[in-house]
């Protein structure tokens, strides 16, 4: 028997930029389909015109490739069933809704938004859930006819049965059922003829040939709603799972419109695409593998059975985590314009100032503030710094400087003089070195930054923290 091929799809609405709560679906999806030989397709659903920005499309289509997440068929790059911008496919729906209309399973809707809130209103006051009455199911068509001719645009309303139940089987939540009597009949166009996203989108799945839906659990109630349109038209459904949200700190869904950082902002602060990806195949999803992963690796380890259903909590720590592993996972080449180290470094140091110092960063503002604290004048030294070099005392530094200026400037030679002249070993010899050659307690290795800032710097260094050490142990007398 032939599989069917898996086709997944992450259908964004350009209203704002790709968060990671959003970017998490189109990894489990792309995943999906890379892992089975399928086909990943991207869908624009910008029906909502107020909100549709096409700089937000731009982005998130930006955003998918730097990640790596192409696209077998949608914008850009075409496919079987065009257009992949919902607004542009407007023509396609309306034969959809000739035919819910004319089998009964539509019907058009006068009412105002005023009437249906005084509806609501008598429900909530009744104890029952707000529903729509039904107030137009039963129109007659002269009656229909009529409002027509007065001028009114009639919202379409699907017609939902009562005394059914919609089940069906959610790979992540298993069993669902719904009764169809809990189901108000829903709007599908709206009366400025705006096709309805529970339509658009159950109807673009069907003709897309979409086998398999992940989605956020804000979508679990649509499902039965977008089942009993398929139903309705005789189109085939996919496989829905629906996943728990990503929460920010305050419990709430990461989302456009709370502020979430932006995938593009994230990488604008240096975050590596391989870093983001790591990172959300292990949210609420059990990765077994704890090694840093390629598309192909994180496929293969990927099974939406061992996909959540509790919301997981954005964790930046863990996200630093990954960015670490995928720093050290990169080649000098990847990293030296990933670092911006260029203008801050002497012809010719560059990779070696790379080699020297990505142990111990993870952003490139951390590698130019090293390569600063290397090559530019004496660094600005931190409190613990200088605490440091006040307690090694002027003596200390009286005989580092004096190494260095006889020449012993690089650092093995430095070290071995000034342990020979003070007697001092070990961290009480290493850490005040440290601290008044990179102004810092902790950092890289010391040996490969201190051979590459040359001889007049570490003079120049050492000279400062004798003179400060003199000074402030004149203070302290
Ligand atoms: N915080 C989140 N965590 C996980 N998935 C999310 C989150 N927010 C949205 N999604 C999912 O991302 C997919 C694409 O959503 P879409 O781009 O339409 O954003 P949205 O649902 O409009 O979000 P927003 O509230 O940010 O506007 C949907 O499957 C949705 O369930």
């Amino acid at each position: 028997m032939n599989e069917m091929t898996v086709k997944t799809r992450f259908a964004p609405s350009p209203t704002g930029a790709l968060h990671l709560g959003n970017l998490r679906t189109a990894l489990f999806n792309a995943l999906l389909a890379y892992g089975h030989g399928g086909r990943f397709v991207l869908r624009i659903e910008d029906t909502d015109r107020e909100r549709y920005s096409p700089e937000a499309t731009r982005s998130l289509m930006g955003d998918l490739r730097w990640l790596g997440l192409d696209w077998q068929e949608g914008p850009e790059v075409g496919g079987p069933a065009p257009p992949y911008h919902q607004f542009e496919r407007g023509f396609l729906y309306d034969a959809y809704y000739r035919q819910l209309e004319a089998e009964g399973w539509a019907y058009p809707c006068f009412c105002s938004e005023r009437e249906l809130e005084m509806a609501r209103r008598a429900q909530r006051s009744a104890g029952q859930p707000p529903r729509y009455p039904g107030t137009c199911a039963r129109l007659t068509a002269e009656e229909v006819a009529r409002k027509r001719a007065e001028g009114m645009q009639p919202a379409l309303r699907f017609r939902v049965p009562s005394g059914d139940e919609v089940r069906f089987e959610d790979r992540i939540h298993g069993e669902q059922r719904f009764r169809t009597d809990d189901i108000g009949d829903f709007i599908i166009r709206r009366a400025d003829g705006t096709a309805a996203y529970l339509f658009t989108n159950a109807v673009d799945d069907a003709l897309m040939g979409i086998t398999d839906v992940l989605r956020g659990d804000d979508h679990l109630t649509n499902t039965p709603r977008q089942l009993l349109i398929l139903q309705a038209l005789g189109l085939a459904a996919p496989r829905y799972g629906h996943m728990g949200l990503i929460t920010g700190n305050d419990g709430a869904p990461l989302s456009k419109r709370n502020g979430s950082r932006s995938v593009g902002e994230l990488a604008r602060d240096g975050y590596l695409p391989e870093a983001m990806l790591n990172y959300l195949a292990r949210v609420g999803h059990t990765c077994e593998s704890e090694a840093l992963l390629d598309l192909a690796g994180l496929a293969e380890g990927f099974d939406p059975a061992r996909i959540s259903t509790a919301p997981s909590r954005f964790d930046p720590d863990h996200l630093r985590h990954w960015q670490e592993e995928a720093v050290h996972g990169s080649s000098v080449r990847r990293l030296r314009p990933w670092m911006g180290i260029d203008a801050l470094v002497p012809p010719g140091y560059a990779e070696d100032l790379v080699n020297a110092v990505r142990g111990n960063v993870r952003f490139p503002a951390e590698a130019r503030d090293w390569a600063k604290r290397v090559f530019a004048g004496p660094p600005e030294l931190d409190a613990d710094a200088e605490a440091a070099i006040v307690s090694a005392g002027a003596e200390f530094f009286e005989a580092a400087a004096g190494a260095a200026e006889e020449g012993y400037t690089r650092f093995k030679g430095l070290t071995e003089a000034v342990k020979e002249r003070t007697g001092v070993k070990g961290k009480q010899l290493f850490m005040p070195l440290r601290a008044a050659l990179t102004g810092r307690c902790s950092g890289p290795e010391l040996q490969p930054v201190v051979d590459l800032m040359g001889g007049e710097r570490v003079v120049e260094r050492l000279r400062r923290a004798a003179t400060l050490a003199a000074e402030q142990g004149a203070q302290g007398e």
